[in-house]
């Protein structure tokens, strides 16, 4: 089967450091795919090299059977790539339901940039459509309140919704769950949980008890190469992860569940 995403000889340095080194990756069709790995072991430089924000010295990415290596976040975004970042900005003007409204409005009702709304006039599918997207993230009965009025969970939710406006076909998340309380967590979890299978998703994750309630793979990184990748079962086994996170620490001190 076609990999929904996947990358062949990524490279990437800052002056001496080889932040990311010739890494390969393969993300099937409607997997729930988490990369990990100490810090500073490339995870973001990945993730920054496969959404399009940076590019890489060497390597190629492909979206299923494209080459997009060459291609900017905007026209991977078109072609069903979507993500939300670790600090996203959003307008603070605005409310939970017009922050989505931009999103959609840009994309168009069916996502994918391929219908682009004329503003300000109301469309019955686009009220639908954000109507839905804020359904999706739980976000329904916030819809109304001001962005700064949302709590921190609200807002990463409100992310998700925006990166889920353009119809994806493989969403990328950098850490989705960074400074959320357990519930907030645990919602975002549940929101993942049920997005449609043909919505593959690749994340990002320093909280390993998330990373294996949601992901079925894990890549581990480590030095900016893969250490291992494999089922979350592997990798939870695997004694060079143990030692790359905790030296030679126990295995239970690491994996909780
Ligand atoms: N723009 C940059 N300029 C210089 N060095 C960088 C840059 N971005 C990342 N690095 C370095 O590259 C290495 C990998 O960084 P990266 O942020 O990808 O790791 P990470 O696994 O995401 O780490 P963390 O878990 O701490 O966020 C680190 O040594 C980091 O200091």
């Amino acid at each position: 089967m076609t990999p929904a995403l996947s990358c062949h000889g990524l490279r990437r340095s800052f002056g001496a450091l080889r932040a990311v080194d010739d890494v390969d990756l393969t993300v099937e069709p409607g997997s729930r795919h988490a990369l990990i790995g100490p810090n500073g072991a490339g995870k973001s430089t990945v993730f920054r090299l496969l959404s399009g924000r940076m590019r890489p010295d060497a390597g190629t990415v492909r979206l299923a059977d494209r080459d997009v290596t060459r291609l900017s976040e905007v026209a991977r975004c078109r072609l069903g790539m979507s993500q939300t970042l670790q600090h996203a900005s959003l307008f603070a003007s605005l409310t939970a339901a017009e922050t989505v409204a931009l999103a959609v409005r840009r994309h168009g009702p069916a996502g994918g940039g391929a219908r682009i709304a004329p503003w300000p006039r109301r469309q019955p599918d686009v009220d639908a459509r954000i109507a839905e997207l804020l359904a999706d993230v739980g976000l329904a009965d916030v819809a109304a309140r001001p962005v700064p009025a949302l709590s921190h969970g609200e807002r990463k939710q409100l992310e998700v919704a925006l990166a889920l406006a353009c119809a994806p076909t493989v969403l990328m998340l950098d850490e989705p769950a960074a400074g959320m309380s357990p519930a907030e967590s645990a919602r975002l979890l549940a929101l993942l949980d049920d997005l449609p299978r043909d919505v593959t998703v690749l994340f990002v994750e320093h909280d390993l008890d998330l990373v294996f309630d949601l992901a079925d793979r894990v890549t581990v990184l480590h030095l900016g190469r893969v250490l291992h990748s494999g089922t979350p079962d592997e990798v939870r086994a695997s004694d060079a992860v143990r030692e790359a996170y905790l030296g030679t620490a126990r295995r239970e001190e690491l994996f909780t569940s």
